[in-house]
């Protein structure tokens, strides 16, 4: 199943830099391990944004649920998510 997932990012004005450079680095080790499994099938950066816009590709709700709570930055986002189904006029083989 895929879904389109909007992260945006509000880390606290307050934690101190050494803390929220910690937090960032676990993030990165946890997404890219995601990513390597082929769960986190997408990843970018919205322009001018603390924000990304990601693809996930992950057997449920429960299984993308499970995974967007366990984010290290998880407490300090907004998180937006749609589900994606095929289109019908794609020509692409890899996008179900
Ligand atoms: O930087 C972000 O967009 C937030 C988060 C998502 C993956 C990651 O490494 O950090």
């Amino acid at each position: 199943m895929l879904f389109h997932v909007r992260m945006d990012v509000h880390i606290p004005l307050d934690m101190p830099a050494e803390q929220a450079a910690e937090i960032k680095a676990v993030e990165k080790a946890y997404s890219q391990d995601l990513q390597r499994q082929g769960k986190w099938r997408h990843i970018w950066r919205v322009t001018g944004q603390y924000s990304n816009i990601s693809i996930f590709d992950v057997a449920s709700n429960e299984e993308l649920h499970t995974i967007l709570q366990g984010l290290p930055l998880y407490p300090y986002m907004d998180v937006e998510v749609m589900a994606l189904n095929r289109h019908p006029s794609s020509v692409r083989d890899d996008d179900s």
